[in-house]
């Protein structure tokens, strides 16, 4: 419980999660006990792995995206069956829920799954079981979002573009969108220019990771490749000009405070340009990366802010309202949504 006097406010506040990676909540003792059931040997030659404690006392300790980045991919490799990865969703769901997320778009990573033999299918038959299971026992509306990851060969991401091409699950409605992630700086700024080409011609919904820790050019780069969002984007302070386009292209930042201080791109939640952005009209909503990892769901990251730039109710409306706009959810689903904030709203007012 945050000691801020809108505490009450904010837990209640209906919210929709943009920016969560499903392999980001994989917590320390999720993974010894996945390690122990699948039989996956954990890295001996690091100390870090040596407990649960050590683990968790390692990940407070992160030196940037590359250095979480190392501890997250070797983590993930205890999922091994469709259960595994059903149960991690409905895990995450359960506490977003409870947070007061009423809608949810994932992450998910296969191409380091499939580089372990997890065939494309368990991957995502398990989370989308898991997006089912929230829809229908928890009413969170859900949207599955695969990234493709900047440190593997682009190869290996065109191979996984067409398995899901193939696999017709953007027109089945089991995968909603397209995204990237994983090292910012050094792999090529356009390397996923031919995929997102010709996602875009076939309708398909993008995000890209961009302006984390690489500068305001990287966020010019995915917009010049079709990205509808941005994933972070704090950088976007560095570049006025383009900062004005984005506030009038309505791109959406999916902005992770408690991550970026995790990850040393900022001091602390105060240097995140929360009112920056609300000045320029530039939309962004409030998320948890890898909460997991960063000990921080969602509600933590909207205290975090709230201690740190102090946003009144009626600033918080428009946090929580942009959200919902810009969701990938229809019509009807927005106005539900928007409504239960409108009720939720005055009674603080
Ligand atoms: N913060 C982050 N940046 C880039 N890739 C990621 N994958 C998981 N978390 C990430
Ligand atoms: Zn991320």
């Amino acid at each position: 419980m945050c000691q801020h006097p809108l505490h009450e406010f904010i837990a209640g506040l209906p919210k929709c999660e943009h920016h969560v990676h499903l392999e980001g909540c994989l917590t320390p003792e999720l993974i010894f006990q996945l390690a122990a059931r699948n039989g996956v040997t954990l890295p001996t030659d690091d100390p870090a792995f040596a407990s649960i404690e050590a683990l968790a006392d390692r990940y407070e300790r992160f030196a940037n995206l590359d250095d979480f980045l190392h501890y997250y991919f070797e983590g993930m490799a205890v999922l091994q069956s469709e259960s595994d990865f059903a149960d991690l969703a409905w895990n995450y769901f359960q506490k977003a829920h409870s947070d007061g997320v009423h809608h949810a778009e994932v992450f998910f990573d296969p191409q380091v799954h499939q580089g372990r033999g997890i065939p494309y299918e368990t991957i995502v038959a398990g989370f989308s079981a898991g997006c089912k299971r929230a829809e229908s026992e928890l009413g969170l509306s859900t949207r599955l979002i695969l990234c493709f990851l900047r440190h593997l060969p682009v190869e290996s991401a065109n191979e996984l573009y067409e398995t899901f091409l193939a696999s017709g699950d953007y027109e089945k409605g089991t995968i909603h969108g397209l995204g990237w992630s994983s090292s910012e700086v050094g792999p090529p700024k356009d390397m996923f220019r031919e995929i997102y080409a010709s996602a875009r011609e076939k309708d398909i919904r993008l995000t890209a990771h961009a302006g984390e820790e690489g500068d305001s050019t990287y966020i010019s780069t995915a917009l010049e490749l079709g990205a509808q969002r941005i994933d972070h984007g704090i950088n976007l302070i560095q570049d006025p000009e383009l900062m004005k386009r984005v506030a009038e292209q309505n791109i959406m930042l999916t902005v992770c405070p408690v991550s970026n201080v995790k990850l040393q791109c900022v001091k602390s939640v105060a240097e995140v340009p929360i009112r920056k952005f609300l000045e320029a009209g530039v939309k962004f909503s409030i998320n948890s990366d890898d909460p997991a990892y960063f000990g921080a769901y969602i509600l933590d990251n909207y205290c975090a802010v709230q201690e740190a730039h102090k946003l009144s109710v009626l600033e918080w409306r428009i946090v929580a309202e942009n959200a919902v706009q810009e969701s990938w959810i229809p019509n009807e689903r927005k106005a539900e949504l928007l409504e239960r904030i409108t009720a939720h709203v005055k009674n603080y007012l």
